[in-house]
């Protein structure tokens, strides 16, 4: 009997976060480092789930670099990053494709599908709903800078009750363009920023961001970014995902959290405690 009262508090403590995010839009950025093992598949699906059940609209973002490097190794083809982010020749945009709209985003689809949320997959790419531009063609080749992104479909799709799952392609603006390639923190961020979204969350494979001791910065303002990101405090794949948190809160996202995707249930123990987990990004 006790445990089962313990059951009704643990719902109960979670009551007042229920009420609070219940019908705001979260935008959750599915990091590749935090899709490794099937277990944590699982336990990410669940945490989606219960969140679409409460009334939470969560829309995904997915990333996939892990898997798109270890093709191209695969295929012998060279990749380099620059700044965080890949250089994207004509070759390599087939794979990156190939990679996140083929693979990845129809896996999370079918996985959130089989356990009973309305998800739908798309790219940039569907309905034309995310155009970029060469953030600068003769150092990153089709790597994108978002130009514009067409609300209203992801806001219909909400509506309709659907999981909107994106994967982080662009259209290009001539006939024929191949797409580009965007850095997937960045792309939700912009997402974020134009579906008006209450909250932002990063899945990473850190606790969050860390100060050269390796001990976690709980709460970061834009100036310590800065300054970390100057002193080389944060690099690396850190540099575009704190990118993302600044351009999401100065568009008008009210919070931006980066947190363990390796931690089961990191995205339950941020909306639902009132200690959160990980990094917030503060104004
Ligand atoms: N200050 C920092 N704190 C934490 N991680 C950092 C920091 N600076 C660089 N990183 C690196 O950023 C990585 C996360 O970025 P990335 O590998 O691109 O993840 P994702 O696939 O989730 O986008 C971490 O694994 C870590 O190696
Ligand atoms: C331009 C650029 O760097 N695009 C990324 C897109 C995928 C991504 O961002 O995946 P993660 O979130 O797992 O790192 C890439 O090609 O790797």
């Amino acid at each position: 009997m006790q445990a089962k009262i313990e059951t009704v508090k643990t719902l109960l403590d979670a009551l007042p976060f229920i009420r609070e995010f219940r019908k705001e839009i979260v935008v959750i950025k599915y990091g590749g480092s935090a899709q490794t093992s099937p277990q944590l598949k699982e336990k990410f699906a669940e945490d989606i789930l219960l969140m679409y059940l409460v009334g939470i609209k969560p829309v995904i973002v997915h990333g996939g670099g892990k898997k798109i490097t270890d093709m191209l190794d695969a295929l012998k083809i060279d990749t380099q990053f620059i700044d965080g982010q890949r250089v994207t020749t004509k070759e390599t945009m087939r794979i990156v494709e190939m990679i996140l709209s083929g693979e990845i985003n129809k896996e999370i689809v079918s996985l959130l599908n089989s356990h009973g949320a309305k998800a739908i997959g798309i790219s940039g790419k569907d309905a034309h709903f995310i155009s970029a531009r060469a953030k600068d063609f003769s150092k990153w080749g089709l790597t994108g800078n978002i130009t514009n992104v067409k609300a209203e479909v992801i806001s219909n799709l909400i509506k309709e009750n659907f999981v909107p799952v994106i994967a982080p392609i662009a259209a290009g603006e001539e006939m024929g363009h191949p797409g580009y390639n965007i850095n997937a923190d960045l792309c939700a961020s912009y997402v974020a920023k134009a579906i008006g979204a209450n909250k932002i969350i990063f899945l990473t494979d850190t606790e969050g961001v860390l100060n050269n001791e390796k001990q976690l910065l709980s709460t970061l303002t834009k100036d310590e970014v800065k300054l970390l990101k100057d002193n080389g405090t944060i690099h690396g794949g850190m540099v575009p995902k704190v990118d993302a948190c600044l351009e999401a809160i100065d568009g008008g996202v009210q919070k931006a959290h980066i947190i363990d995707g390796r931690l089961e249930h990191s995205m339950l123990l941020e909306l639902f405690t009132s200690e959160g987990v990980g990094t917030q990004i503060v104004k």
